[in-house]
């Protein structure tokens, strides 16, 4: 049985996508809130207004995870790392498919990467791409990427998971995929300053192409294909987050374009990841204008208005990644 990890909002969508398929095991790590939810038949908490089908079975108690089944871990990227040790017994050994998006701020590492650094006897793989939660549980047609570097791991992961509204394409770049959903964050928080500020839908145009030439940057001097900052786990979330209210990075740019406060509780994964990009960008002696300007506009350092002034005064440079 495929388990989920995660009861927030990521991994209800996926249960219940999945749940199409078969039978589910969906993990939350609130026992109140799995008792809730077995009682309600649904996640008011995280994904309000859906039903969950009766084939999700909803646990507060991790047994060993199924080694032929993948299992999908849907906690936040700051979180990853506390649950893999917290859980090790449970998850070593399996197919541990990471749902989450972003780079870890004391490390720099990928999800992947800290898979294979806390369970070594796992296979790591990846699922990203342009797809909010509300979308995939409403059944709504969604296409990502799955990123695993073993290829017949990663074969029997896109069957898997493929469901009659989400459409798995396969890659084996863990690397660019994995950048491409970290970076994609940063970049839609800079987008929702610049329009919450007033500064034009030009300008967010503007941003987010030289942002996506800042994220193939940097995925390519990790070693990541350029095509799969092009595909559905870089360009496509880049589009779709740097567009759209239902994004939070989004949102929370939005407000401080507006000078308003956020939820604090709201999970906004670009924010810590900036930082994490920037700290790793200098140690790599990556130009990262942007994501600088994003970062300090987060920590308070910056205003829009003083952030945009930095990135237009920059000497003038030839068109290029
Ligand atoms: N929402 C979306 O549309 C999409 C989200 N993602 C990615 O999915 C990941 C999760 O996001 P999402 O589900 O939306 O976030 P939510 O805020 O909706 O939920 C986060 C979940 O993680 C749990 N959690 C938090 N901390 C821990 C911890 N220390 N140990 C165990 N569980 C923990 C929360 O539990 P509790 O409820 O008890 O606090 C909650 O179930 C993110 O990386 C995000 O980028 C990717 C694509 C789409
Ligand atoms: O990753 C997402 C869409 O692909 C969800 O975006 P937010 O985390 O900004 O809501």
């Amino acid at each position: 049985m495929i388990t989920v990890l995660g009861a927030g909002a990521f991994g209800t969508a996926l249960a219940i996508s999945l749940a199409h398929k078969g039978p589910v095991r969906l993990w939350a790590r609130n026992a109140g809130h799995a008792t809730e939810m077995q009682k309600t038949r649904r996640n008011e908490r995280r994904l309000p207004g859906v039903d969950l089908p009766e084939n999700i079975t909803i646990t507060a108690d991790l047994e060993p995870v199924s080694d032929q089944h993948p299992t999908l871990l849907a906690v936040p990227m700051q979180r990853l790392r506390s649950v893999l040790t917290d859980y090790t017994d449970a998850l070593s050994g399996g197919m541990l498919v990471a749902c989450c998006k972003g780079m870890e701020l004391s490390t720099g590492m990928g999800p992947t990467q800290i898979i294979g650094a806390e369970l070594p006897g796992a296979t790591p793989a990846i699922l990203t791409g342009p797809s909010f939660a509300a979308d995939i549980a409403r059944g709504l047609p969604t296409a990502l990427t799955l990123a695993c570097a073993d290829e017949t791991a990663g074969e029997s992961l896109q069957q898997a998971l493929n469901t009659p509204n989400l459409r798995i394409y396969r890659t084996t770049d863990v690397t660019g995929a994995e950048l491409g959903g970290a970076l994609k964050n940063v970049m839609a928080i800079g987008c929702g300053a610049v329009i919450g500020a007033g500064l034009g839908d030009s300008a967010r145009a503007a941003l987010m192409t030289r942002g996506f030439a800042e994220m193939a940057r940097m995925a390519t001097a990790l070693g990541a294909r350029p095509e799969t900052l092009s595909g559905l786990s870089g360009f496509g979330d880049l589009v779709l987050t740097c567009t759209s209210d239902q994004s939070r990075n989004y949102r929370f740019g939005l407000s401080l374009g507006r000078n308003e406060t956020f939820d604090s509780s709201v999970t906004v994964e670009g924010a810590a990841t900036a930082r994490a990009v920037c700290n790793r960008a200098a140690k790599m002696e990556i130009d990262m204008p942007i994501s600088r300007a994003i970062t300090a506009l987060i920590s308070g350092e910056l205003q829009v208005d003083q952030a945009m002034d930095m990135l237009l005064s920059r000497p003038l440079k030839e068109e290029r990644c």
